[in-house]
């Protein structure tokens, strides 16, 4: 289903951080299912970090490369996930100064297309694992 090979974060949990639906050059998108184990109360209230985690992931995909890490995240919950929904994340670069690479992302309820979060996120790409040794 995704168009270029993954780079990055071979070893992923898809079950909580979501799954590539496509991987393109500076793209990518990531369906996320909010499962009951991802409940943050009672009413079934998704937690937000599982979203995070989806958007996140869509933004390391869409930059592609084994020693992309993340430094920062302005973002925006706009409205609440329900467990049962499946949303989809979808992340654009927008643009590159050295190292950094600036990622939109948007997250939308696969049903319906109603946007429930946005974010900037800040990448970098670094000449080595950032667990290497220096
Ligand atoms: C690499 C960096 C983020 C920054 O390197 P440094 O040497 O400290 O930075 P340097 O001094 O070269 O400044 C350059 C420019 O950048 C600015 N700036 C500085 N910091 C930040 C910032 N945080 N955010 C935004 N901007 C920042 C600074 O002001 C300067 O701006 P300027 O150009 O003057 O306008 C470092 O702090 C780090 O490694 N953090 C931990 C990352 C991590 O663990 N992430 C989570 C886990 S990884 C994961 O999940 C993915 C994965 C999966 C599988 C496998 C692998 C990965």
């Amino acid at each position: 289903m995704t168009a270029a090979a993954i780079a990055t974060h071979p070893r992923i949990d898809p079950s909580l951080c979501g799954a590539p639906v496509t991987v393109a050059p500076g793209r990518a998108e990531v369906r996320l299912v909010a499962t009951p184990v991802m409940a943050a109360d009672d009413h079934g209230l998704c937690h937000g970090g599982f979203v995070f985690g989806a958007a996140d992931y869509a933004a390391m995909l869409a930059v592609n490369d084994p020693n992309v890490v993340l430094g920062s995240a302005t973002v925006k919950f706009l409205k609440p996930v329900r467990v049962g929904e499946a949303v989809l994340a979808r992340a654009t670069c927008s643009s590159e100064h050295g190292r950094k690479r600036m990622v939109a992302v948007e997250v939308v309820r696969e049903a319906g297309g109603e946007v429930v979060f946005s974010g900037e996120f800040v990448c970098f790409v670094l000449d080595r694992h950032v667990l290497a040794a220096p």
